[in-house]
């Protein structure tokens, strides 16, 4: 017999102790999902009775398969007011609906107007803070939250008041998929204070006229989504469009004040920006992991997934596998990043914001590539602490201006 027609083993999945959600845990997760993944392609997590997807091509080609894995169920799933439902707790033919009406209102013709808005406050931005010359900053709170919390909640149409419970509704909705603690409480009472306002501020009759909520509720009139479609779709651009882009900017600032070559490279070849930004995200992803259901007995990776299996697709973990990058734990702003990295997801539920997301981002680095001489850490960055959540709250730098020509 030769090789070739020996059969792959199944084997059933690796059990493990690992406790994903322990506070220990979500203060390195880098390394704590890093070791599941070196264990096999999928574990089983004993404590919690669900299986872990823990790497890069695995992860893919579960995503590819969406019959299989369901997305309208997951681990620790309860209905929850945090939870808006849609998009990303539905299969298609419903997910489909959803799906188009969001590319709808984040078309081309929406995406060129933010386009020269997000340039122009972006530019505006970098130039306040470095009047003076060098700048002292938390490159979260100074930076990434100043500038996200403009320039999109402008587009959306949103009031300046009230903005930074956008901050706060996310960093509960992220903390809605795991087990009751402590720390989910904390999340969930504080995401609270936001309720009244999302609420108020996804309704119909507050729209501005042409505005992006606007566009979703003209679709329901049209009989292309319901009424509580275009709410929910908001909700979800409420719930998902903020903490990450803050977390996620944050992150990348402190890739590059931990590597000053890195920037020197960029500044030399400002055509990597869009690249820089992708391994910046790669490197630090803003949402850990998703979730999805097993609809049959299925096989990955070689290890066997029970009918009826809730599982966590780890992307996290899987964005610093060393079977897909060299030396992944290394920033670097020319990597050739072939197949991208699962930071946004894949497959159908590819996150539906990766636009806007991505023009946010690209924009600022250029506007701080052309104006930024040195980014220099001074002092110990914090990273966020949230279930599913991943980012950086505070990133003190300095800010050296270049000397213009
Ligand atoms: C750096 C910023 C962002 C990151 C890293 C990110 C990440 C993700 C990921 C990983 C998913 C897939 C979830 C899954 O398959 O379980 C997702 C989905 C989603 N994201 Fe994002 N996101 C970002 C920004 C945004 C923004 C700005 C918006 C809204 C404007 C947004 C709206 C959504 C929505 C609505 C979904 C659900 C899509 C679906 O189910 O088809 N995200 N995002």
């Amino acid at each position: 017999m030769t090789e070739t027609n020996i059969l792959p083993e199944v084997i059933e999945a690796p059990v493990s102790g690992y406790d994903a959600f322990s506070l220990e845990t979500l203060h390195d997760v880098h390394t704590f999902d890093g070791e599941q993944r070196e264990i096999a392609p999928v574990v089983y997590m004993e404590k919690y009775g669900y299986y872990a997807i823990t790497r890069y091509a695995e992860i893919q080609k579960a995503l590819r398969d969406w019959r299989t894995f369901s997305s309208t169920d997951r681990p620790f799933y309860a209905p929850s007011a945090f939870r808006p439902r849609t998009l990303i707790l539905e299969d298609p033919p419903e997910h489909t609906a959803s799906k188009s009406a969001v590319f709808k209102v984040f078309d081309a013709g929406n995406l060129a107007k933010m386009s020269a808005y997000f340039k122009a406050e972006a530019e505006r931005l970098i130039d306040d803070l470095l009047t003076d010359g060098p700048a002292e900053i938390n490159a979260y709170n100074d930076l990434s939250v100043k500038y996200v919390l403009k320039v999109f909640p402008d587009v959306l149409g949103l009031p300046e008041e009230g903005r930074e419970l956008l901050l706060k509704f996310g960093d509960a909705v992220f903390n809605v998929f795991g087990p009751p603690s402590e720390l989910q409480a904390a999340k969930l009472a504080s995401g609270t204070e936001a309720m009244e306002w999302v609420e108020s501020n996804t309704a119909r009759n507050v729209q501005s006229e042409g505005g992006i909520g606007w566009q979703l509720y003209a679709m329901a009139d049209e009989g292309k989504i319901s009424e509580h479609t275009a709410q929910q779709i908001l909700k979800s651009i409420f719930a998902a469009g903020f903490d990450t882009t803050t977390a996620s900017i944050a992150s990348m600032i402190r890739a590059f004040a931990d590597n000053p070559g890195e920037w020197q490279k960029l500044r030399e070849n400002p055509d990597l920006v869009d690249n820089a930004w992708e391994e910046a995200i790669r490197l630090y992803p803003a949402s850990r992991y998703g979730g999805r259901w097993a609809t049959k007995e299925t096989v990955l990776g070689g290890v066997r997934i029970p009918e009826g299996a809730k599982i966590l697709t780890m992307w996290l973990g899987a964005g610093r596998d060393p079977r897909q990058y060299d030396a992944p734990d290394e920033f670097r702003v020319d990597r050739d990043l072939k197949n991208a990295h699962l930071s946004f997801g894949f497959g159908i539920h590819t996150c539906a914001g990766n636009q806007v997301a991505r023009l946010e981002a690209r924009t600022l680095l250029r506007a701080m590539v052309e104006r930024i001489e040195k980014i220099e850490l001074i002092g110990e960055p914090r990273k966020t602490v949230n279930y599913q959540a991943f980012g950086h709250d505070y990133v003190p730098v300095r800010l050296t201006p270049a000397v213009s020509a």
